[in-house]
């Protein structure tokens, strides 16, 4: 995957992190492709609504989900060895994040340390199962409730780190023109800090390729040559789950991130 943090060749190889906006751009170019294919992949099983509507949990007795349960307890797993160490990564239900059991990879500091207070996972997962995921599958029941939740973490966790990422754009437009954002910054003014950081050109650009990368990746291959083609995922749905929902919520926690940057 294409690195947001290259090292500074002006500083003689050492690893100063130069963060630059293109590199930001190819990194969110890149996580495209994981997206198309976990919505793929996601469209093998039909709705499956039992694994993530609210029953009791045998165990605690709790109301849960299946599916909350096993995003609870996969994140726990993987939290004990070091994913939440990457900034990159948010949790959907973590809250307090255990340490790794195992020595991590120090993460060169580069966000705002307020940075670990925009999540907005909360938001995802309910625009996920209520909005998304009726678009994306077909009805229906087959039971196989532990597959599709792993299927649904892996959407999840590829949607959420997609959005989040949004903290580094941020950083980088900031870094850019701090002049331009420190006074809507100042003022809280969320309408003044989309304004500045909106590049119209830019989204189109993204629903257009991911609609193509839809087409390319989901089409159903045939062995005899026919004028038709099918696809496992409506490509238009790609690039309208983008335009509707990934875009707009990665511009959110931009803007949510801007306005902690000056504290
Ligand atoms: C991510 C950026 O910020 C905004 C969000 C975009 C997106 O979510 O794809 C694209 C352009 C901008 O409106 C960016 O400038 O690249």
């Amino acid at each position: 995957m294409a690195k947001a943090v290259e090292s500074d060749p002006g500083s003689g190889g050492s690893d100063v992190p130069r963060l630059s906006l293109d590199s930001i751009r190819e990194s969110l170019i890149r996580q495209e492709d994981t997206i198309v294919f976990s919505l793929i992949e996601r469209a093998k099983f039909p709705l499956n609504s039992p694994a993530f509507e609210e029953s009791r949990c045998l165990d605690s007795g709790n109301s849960s989900s299946l599916t909350e349960f096993f995003v609870r307890e996969i994140e726990i797993l993987q939290a004990k060895v070091g994913r939440y160490e990457n900034p990159e990564e948010n949790p959907f239900f973590l809250e307090n994040i255990p340490h790794s059991v195992f020595p991590t990879h120090k993460y060169p500091p580069i966000l705002h340390t307020k940075a670990v207070s925009v999540n907005i996972n909360k938001r995802i997962w309910d625009v996920y199962f209520k909005e998304l995921l009726p678009l994306l599958v077909k009805p229906g029941d087959d039971g196989d409730y532990p597959s599709t939740a792993a299927s649904d973490l892996a959407c999840l966790q590829a949607l959420s780190r997609r959005i989040h990422y949004g903290k580094f754009v941020a950083e980088v437009k900031f870094r850019d023109a701090p002049q331009d954002y420190e006074p809507a910054i100042r003022a809280q003014d969320k309408e003044a800090l989309m304004k500045l950081l909106t590049f119209e050109k830019v989204e189109e650009m993204v629903k257009r390729r991911v609609q193509k990368k839809a087409e390319t990746f989901g089409q159903e291959v045939k062995c005899v040559s026919g004028d038709e083609k099918n696809y496992k995922v409506d490509p238009l749905l790609v690039s309208r789950i983008y335009g509707e929902w990934l875009i707009p919520l990665t511009k959110v926690v931009e803007v949510e991130y801007l306005l902690r940057r000056l504290d």
